[in-house]
């Protein structure tokens, strides 16, 4: 489990990013969301330990961040950060998921397991030895998510994991997203996309100002005032009622309710 108890923290400048902040998530996927400003990155940096609090505290898995390294917490919480092809420095795909394993000193074929088994994941076997700047976007963002992966964390944080990208790309994100899911991995998604939300989210945190202001289901959420927090219902709900069919999660869902209405 991931606990964060009564959680400020204030930047040197003096701005209280965080005031007070309670969360706690298992395997599931959480939404972090909120309007810019409001204190996402602030939490997420806390969970592996690379922002230590500056009063409460924050535990995973019975590890509180202030006694261990950003390298011991990465092992149980990955962080794929926004814009991934910053993170890219090695001459091919091979050695750039290797990099992380390799220095948990694993032998060198576990190393080569891993970084098979964490490409597999992300459906991009058969590309070890291209050069991470020739893949799209949608492939950099899964290669980003392999070389978290193949460190095996129990925990992923995906930072605006599919912004940017086509649809086509984006659904190859989450359809990974959902398979992680389903492998056990509990995922903290940092999104401003209220589409995404609705497709993939089981919880909902939202920050307003450092503070949180909901945390609960998908469906809670999207009957919030969201305009108080500069965000917008996706077009989807919207439509759905309007047609009267209430809360539905997706473009099928509407149609099987309006299949179902006509019977
Ligand atoms: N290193 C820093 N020093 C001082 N203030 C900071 C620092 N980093 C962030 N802040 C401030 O802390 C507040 C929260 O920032 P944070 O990046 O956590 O928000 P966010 O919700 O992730 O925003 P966005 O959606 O724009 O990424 C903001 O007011 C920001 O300006």
């Amino acid at each position: 489990m991931i606990r964060v108890k009564n959680l400020w923290h204030v930047y040197e400048n003096g701005k209280e990013a965080l005031r007070g902040v309670d969360f706690e998530m298992g395997e599931e996927i959480v939404a972090l969301v909120g309007q810019n400003g409001s204190g996402k990155t602030t939490l997420a940096k806390h969970l592996n330990g690379l922002l230590k609090p500056t009063r409460g505290e924050v535990v995973i898995d019975g590890m509180d961040t202030r006694e261990h390294t950003v390298a011991e917490l990465s092992r149980v919480v990955g962080y794929v950060f926004q814009n991934p092809e910053h993170m890219f420095f090695e001459e091919d795909v091979f050695k750039e998921v290797a990099f992380g394993p390799k220095n948990l000193g694993l032998s060198e074929e576990e190393v080569e397991e891993r970084v098979r088994w964490a490409l597999k994941v992300v459906h991009l076997d058969g590309y070890e030895r291209r050069t991470p700047y020739s893949l799209s976007g949608g492939e950099k963002q899964r290669l980003a998510i392999a070389c978290v992966l193949a460190m095996k964390p129990k925990y992923l944080i995906l930072d605006e994991p599919t912004t940017g990208l086509d649809a086509r790309s984006a659904a190859g994100v989450v359809e990974t997203i959902r398979e992680l899911r389903r492998d056990g991995h509990g995922i903290l998604l940092i999104t401003h996309d209220m589409d995404l939300v609705l497709e993939l989210a089981e919880r909902v945190l939202l920050l307003h100002e450092g503070r949180k202001v909901f945390d609960g289901s998908v469906r809670e959420f999207f009957s919030l005032e969201l305009h108080d927090y500069g965000l917008e219902k996706p077009e989807l709900l919207r439509i759905s009622e309007r047609l009267g069919i209430g809360f539905v999660r997706s473009a099928s869902e509407v149609i099987n309710a309006l299949a179902g209405g006509s019977r």
